[in-house]
């Protein structure tokens, strides 16, 4: 007869029944993935109100104000930038791609590394036309050069889009990178929208640390207070929704020492049902 077990024994087996619930949680949040559509969520986010450029209190102008000040402050610098769960977008390394010579984009679906991958090779067939995205940046930076000479750059310096995991403790290939990680790592609305609770959420976020050089910077973008969204027609893809202090606790106990921690709460005409968000955060953080 097997007896229950004690002391250790018990602390153990709790520790396997929480290990064997988050692997099932990943699971399911895996299967929620496969019928994900790139051109109905870049539609749902990446389109007016939400990216309405004339407006300061839209959500993508606010994103691409808070990575245009990240990226242009004098402690960030390197050579290679990656960039996290890119999904099918291309907004998160518009700033980034002035101060690094290599961005490496990447996510878990193969659909949305071909929607980045046409753009990259200027094919046509793109879902979104990321032209007044370039031209927005391009006046944050006081227009040093034109659109189209940005986005010619950032054709020549993403140098590669690759599958990702945050969920595995190797995240990537083992030669996707050199040795030594990436010199800086952004990432948005990915780790709460694959993790199954607030626990994978922060051991995602350890495992992306190991990408990443000693010293190096982290800019992470998330949905605050979200338990859903939208990842095509009737695909409600679960949300870990976090709040403020939960953020700069993740970010404390894997690895990370938070520089700055930036907040946007949502005006009510922005909340257009894809989704149940009520703010986002902005947060820069080193790698300790
Ligand atoms: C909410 S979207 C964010 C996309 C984009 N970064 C943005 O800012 O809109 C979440 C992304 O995470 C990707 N993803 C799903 N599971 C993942 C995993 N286990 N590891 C890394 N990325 C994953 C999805 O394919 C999707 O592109």
């Amino acid at each position: 007869m097997v007896s229950a077990p004690r002391g250790r024994d018990r602390e153990q087996n709790k520790c396997y029944q929480a290990a064997w619930e988050m692997e099932k949680g990943i699971a399911a949040m895996a299967a929620c993935y496969q019928t994900f559509d790139p051109a109905a969520y870049l539609q749902y986010n990446y389109t007016p109100p939400r990216a309405d450029l004339t407006r300061k209190d839209s959500i993508v102008p606010w994103k691409l104000a808070c990575l245009h000040r990240a990226f242009t402050e004098d402690d960030v610098s390197g050579e290679l930038l990656l960039d996290i769960g890119s999904g099918p977008t291309l907004y998160q390394v518009l700033s980034g791609c002035e101060v690094f010579n290599k961005v490496l984009m990447t996510d878990f679906l193969e659909v949305n590394r071909q929607e980045l991958r046409r753009w990259v090779q200027d094919a046509g067939g793109c879902s979104l036309d990321w032209t007044p995205y370039l031209q927005h940046v391009c006046k944050l930076e006081g227009r040093r050069y034109t659109w189209t000479e940005k986005a010619t750059r950032l054709r020549r310096v993403i140098v590669d889009v690759l599958p990702i995991d945050v969920h595995r403790p190797q995240p990537m290939a083992p030669d996707a990178l050199p040795a030594a990680g990436a010199d800086c790592l952004v990432s948005c609305f990915c780790l709460e929208s694959v993790s199954p609770d607030l626990a994978a959420f922060t051991r995602a976020l350890g495992h992306i640390r190991k990408l990443l050089k000693p010293d190096g910077h982290l800019m992470l973008i998330g949905a605050l207070g979200e338990s859903y969204y939208l990842g095509g027609p009737g695909l409600k893809i679960p949300v870990v929704p976090l709040n403020e202090a939960q953020v700069c606790a993740s970010l404390k106990e894997s690895g990370f020492t938070l520089i700055r921690l930036e907040v946007y709460n949502l005006p009510r005409d922005m909340r257009i049902g894809v989704d149940d968000v009520t703010g986002v955060f902005f947060a820069k953080a080193k790698k300790k």
